[in-house]
């Protein structure tokens, strides 16, 4: 049972001077319980990709289905399959509407259809889980909070439809380090609590490759790597040992991609991140 797009393509201002195709052909299949991490370079197709994932942007050419139901069909099948993807945006916080935190929180459950007893009990663990007390902030306005608050709460508006395939675009952008450790944190727990499944769009290596078992790297509209974090930091000390200490991790890691031809992002990984990542991965996995 799985989310799948089949030969997707998706063009888009079809027929204008402006056409631009996003994805190029892409098939693969996310099953339930991975925590896939999606990292390339800007323009690459990172966005465009996981509003497919979402049913949101239907496909020029190809399929998306979840379970084998199609999301773009008009029936109630493929509605409810639409629901069990929640999409958390970049920049979330700009689509916060209503006047108070609870009610920004309830809007997608109530619009379920769900009874207010219900909305409630969502609203109180969604708000537990991105850490904002339920007596101190369910009546404030979330525009009086700082923007990293702001992040919590529409994150927790995605979190209370209780989603089985949480995608998130971004999530930490423009947080600063604290709010970004702590929004991952409640990812991974969520993850391991749970079992959802979650789809993390990021430009920075080190936080996939610290967190997802599958990695997903996009080039020009095209998904050029498909694999496990792990074999890449082994292969980038396998450089590192046979190059010497003189050679900083982050050099064997870019080593290790560009041998590979896979587009780098060189910013984004400094050495200290570099060598902190590859030592986690081989403390959280097996000896390596
Ligand atoms: N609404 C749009 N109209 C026209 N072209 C678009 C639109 N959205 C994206 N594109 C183009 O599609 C391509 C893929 O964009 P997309 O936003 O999916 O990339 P991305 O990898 O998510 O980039 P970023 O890391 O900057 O968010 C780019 O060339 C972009 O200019």
């Amino acid at each position: 049972m799985s989310l799948t797009l089949k030969n997707v393509t998706y063009t888009y201002m079809v027929g204008t001077p402006y056409e631009q195709t996003a994805l190029k052909d892409i098939s693969l299949e996310i099953n339930r319980g991975e925590f896939v991490g999606i990292i390339g370079h800007t323009g690459s197709g990172k966005s465009t990709l996981v509003q497919h994932l979402s049913g949101l942007l239907a496909p020029t050419r190809g399929e998306v289905a979840l379970d084998g139901v199609s999301l773009h069909a008009k029936t109630d099948a493929a509605r409810q399959a639409r629901r069990k993807v929640g999409l958390v945006f970049q920049y979330p916080e700009h689509q916060l509407f209503e006047e108070t935190i609870y009610d920004d929180i309830a809007f997608g459950p109530r619009n379920l259809g769900l009874a207010e007893e219900e909305v409630e009990q969502r609203v109180r663990r969604a708000m537990a889980f991105v850490g904002l007390n339920y007596e101190d902030y369910a009546r404030r306005s979330p525009f009086r909070l700082s923007g990293g608050q702001m992040r919590r709460v529409a994150i927790a508006g995605v979190i209370a439809l209780q989603p089985e395939f949480l995608i998130l675009d971004e999530p930490s952008a423009g947080l600063d380090p604290r709010g970004r450790d702590d929004i991952f944190g409640r990812i991974v727990e969520l993850h391991r609590a749970t079992g959802t499944t979650v789809i993390l769009v990021s430009h920075n290596m080190e936080d996939v490759a610290r967190m997802a078992s599958r990695l997903l790297v996009m080039d020009h509209g095209r998904v050029v790597l498909d694999g496990p974090p792990l074999a890449l930091f082994r292969e980038g000390r396998e450089i590192l040992r046979v190059a010497g200490v003189d050679v900083p991790p982050v050099t064997a890691l870019l080593l290790a991609l560009r041998q590979r031809g896979l587009p780098v992002d060189d910013t984004a990984l400094t050495p200290q991140a570099a060598a902190q990542a590859i030592a986690t991965a081989c403390r959280r996995r097996k000896p390596c």
